[in-house]
């Protein structure tokens, strides 16, 4: 699945579509990683706990995606889940002997009961990139959706940002803290863009919010042998 309420797609190892000159400039939209068959490394049960491990690496993805992104890699992809708690752990690692860059993004879609009284908290005087507006404003208060939104938010301060599914304290919400990313993407796609996409359904995004937690405003690089961790815990408010 690339996304649907509720899932976590993984972006890897491109944000976006990549760009000329660099190497991953041909690769999908969001890179391969989400649209790729990992394999389930292992799974453990412990009373109110499961987790599981997921891996994919360069000779479990396409012989065309090898090609167009010929590195050596690991990824390990880390799922944790009590009753009130999900954390999620990607950990890259170049196994190969030629440095690579890479984005990440764990690209949360969030269902919920109703886009337009949801409110992020946290993200108040940061400056973004509005991608919908070609502008780079400064966020005013809360991030509601009043239509399209697709908003970058690079090097966040706040270590945790809280999805307010309404003004009241009664609403509920999940609380989203950062491990070792540094980006958040807000995005909802409104009525139009929603309507030109195959795997979204026409009013899903009135019950929806992603509130994507990863690096994406500039590449990380890795050397040949190094490997770099991060995610995301979630838990409800
Ligand atoms: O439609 P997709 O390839 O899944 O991408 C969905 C969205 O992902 C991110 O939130 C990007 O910021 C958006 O620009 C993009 O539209």
């Amino acid at each position: 699945m690339v996304g649907n309420p509720s899932s976590i797609p993984l972006v890897f190892p491109v944000f976006g579509k990549g760009k000329a000159p660099h190497v991953t400039a041909a690769l999908p939209q969001h890179g391969f990683a989400r649209i790729s068959q990992w394999k389930l490394i292992e799974s453990t049960e412990v009373p109110d706990a499961i987790a599981a491990q997921f891996g994919l690496d360069h000779t479990l993805i396409s012989e065309e995606y090898r090609q167009l992104w010929p590195y050596e890699f690991s990824l390990t992809y880390t799922v944790k889940l009590t009753a009130d708690r999900l954390e999620t752990y990607l950990r890259v690692h170049n196994v190969g002997d030629q440095a690579f860059d890479f984005n990440t993004l764990l690209h949360t879609y969030f269902l919920i009961p109703d886009a337009s009284k949801v409110r992020v908290v946290g993200l108040s005087g940061h400056d973004y990139v509005d991608k919908v507006h070609q502008q780079t404003p400064k966020q005013q208060g809360d991030v509601i959706i009043p239509g399209e939104v697709d908003s970058v938010y690079a090097s966040v301060s706040s270590p945790s940002l809280d999805i307010r599914f309404g003004q009241e304290e009664a609403a509920g919400g999940v609380r989203l803290e950062r491990r070792g990313v540094e980006d958040i993407v807000v995005w909802n796609p409104w009525v139009e863009k929603a309507a030109g996409m195959a795997d979204f359904g026409n009013e899903e995004y009135h019950r929806m919010i992603c509130v994507e937690a990863g690096q994406v405003a500039e590449f990380i690089a890795l050397a040949a042998g190094g490997s770099w961790e991060g995610g995301q815990v979630l838990s409800l408010l």
